[in-house]
């Protein structure tokens, strides 16, 4: 006996059974989100940017959309070690085929694993799963790239910077990460940002080296906390909190972050001048400096401007020489050092795309140092652990410019009040994830001779 409502006058008669299909269950839905996910990267969008539509387009549970965005980055970030078991089996790469491989050597699934995430799984996919169970990622057959995970291209390139380091310092590249934070100063203490982000259940320690940063493992929604709404923090690496700290800027004075996007480190500038002197943020790219506005109101920073710049010149800027005590170029580059953060940078990276960033940064500095007034400093930066956007960079720079300096890091480190000593050895701020625990990132720290006596 069913009971069914009766039909409301005027209503049309008893309607005709619906036939729902099954709803299928989370294995399956978690198997068509990261597949649908993975087609869409490789058709060349950015991976946090189709992972933030997925999740826009519908509410998962919070387990099953942090599994969906695991699985989805890790099949990138391991994607060659993955692909080389595949063909190894016979079975073509691609997403489905991937994730397969995923499951079992990432997870470590066994078959009736997989089969509910897979329920019709195809033919080459069940050869593949029934070769691959039991087995992990690492082989020792792999060849240096692959067990990296990396470009072939970029090998040589690594091996150059990181010499007999170069497998555990790739694959620290490649690994995952927990996600850093800044404590804004200009609101409260490091503490104060601490105790705030424990109220919302996120656990957050300090980071060794910035007397400022904050680390929490995995990626909890730091979004909906408290501390973030309030501005007692910000996310941000700790390498890139220690670029901006060893500007060394200081209260009342003239700085320009010269290739300032978001904001991300015109905030941290701002705070070291606790909210004195005049502040400019300067990008070509005009709707990524907009995007600084509600990071600069939530940080209650006052002291700072934008403008935005013509790609290669500017009449505002001709009437800036000279006018800065301190320059911050935060260059575009190849981002080598965040693969942590972003796997599917690696897989787009060239070697015709590092030869136009470079030509690029150089034309930056260039412009760079003609703002900096006598006896002031330039500090370029990029996160990229490359020589050639690198030290060999700044080795042309000075060529270029004989009237700038290095101050060597151990120096410039004082200014970022950090409690440990320098952590390296060399002139530059070179930072490593093996060595450091960062992301890979480089700093050199300029200063422009004092302009010459007036002649008697
Ligand atoms: C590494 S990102 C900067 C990140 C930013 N400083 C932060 O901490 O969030 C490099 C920036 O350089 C900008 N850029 C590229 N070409 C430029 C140019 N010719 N002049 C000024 N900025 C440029 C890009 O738009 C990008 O925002």
């Amino acid at each position: 006996m069913s009971f069914s409502r009766p039909p409301r006058s005027g209503a049309p008669g008893p309607a005709a059974p619906v036939h729902r299909r099954p709803r299928p269950k989370p294995e399956a839905e978690i198997a068509d989100a990261v597949i649908d996910a993975l087609v869409a990267v490789e058709s060349g969008r950015a991976a946090d940017k189709v992972l933030k539509a997925t999740f826009d387009r519908r509410k998962w549970p919070p387990p099953m959309r942090s599994r969906i965005a695991r699985l989805t980055l890790g099949i990138i970030r391991w994607r060659a070690q993955l692909d080389w078991w595949l063909e190894r089996a016979g079975c073509r790469p691609q997403p489905m085929s991937r994730f397969v491989a995923a499951l079992a050597l990432i997870e470590g699934a066994e078959k009736g694993v997989i089969r509910k995430h897979l329920p019709r799984i195809p033919t080459p996919e069940a050869h593949a799963m029934d070769e691959l169970v039991g087995h992990s990622l690492d082989h020792p057959d792999q060849p240096t790239a692959i067990a990296a995970n990396l470009p072939d291209w970029l090998m040589p390139r690594l091996a150059a910077r990181f010499g007999k380091r170069l497998l555990p310092e790739a694959q620290a590249l490649c690994a995952e990460t927990g996600l850093d934070m800044r404590a804004n100063i200009l609101k409260g203490s490091r503490d104060g940002a601490i105790a705030a982000l424990a109220e919302d259940g996120i656990i957050a320690v300090p980071t060794p080296l910035s007397p400022v940063g904050l680390r929490v493992e995995g990626r909890p929604a730091i979004a909906r906390s408290r501390a973030w709404r309030d501005g007692l923090v910000e996310v941000q690496d700790e390498a890139s909190q220690l670029a901006a700290l060893i500007l060394g800027a200081r209260p009342g004075e003239r700085v320009l972050d010269f290739c300032a996007g978001a904001g991300g480190k015109t905030l941290a500038i701002a705070g070291t001048m606790a909210n004195k002197g005049r502040l400019i943020a300067t990008d070509s790219d005009e709707r990524r400096l907009e995007q600084a506005v509600p990071r600069l109101r939530r940080a209650d920073v006052h002291n700072v401007a934008r403008h935005a710049i013509g790609a290669e010149g500017d009449r505002w800027l001709n009437r800036q020489k000279g006018a800065f005590d301190r320059v911050l170029v935060d260059a575009p580059c190849t981002g080598t050092g965040t693969f942590r953060r972003n796997p599917d940078a690696k897989w787009r990276t060239s070697p015709e795309e590092l030869e136009h960033l470079t030509a690029l940064q150089a034309r930056l500095l260039d412009r760079a140092a003609t703002l900096v007034r006598p006896g002031g400093r330039l500090v370029y930066a990029t996160c990229s652990v490359l020589i050639e956007e690198d030290d060999a960079q700044i080795e042309a720079f000075l060529a270029r410019h004989p009237d700038f300096r290095v101050v060597p890091v151990a120096e410039a480190w004082a200014a970022i009040g950090s409690p440990r000593p320098v952590p390296v050895d060399g002139p530059y701020l070179s930072l490593s994830p093996a060595l450091h625990g960062t992301d890979g990132f480089f700093a050199a720290v300029l200063e422009r001779g004092a302009a010459a006596p007036p002649a008697v």
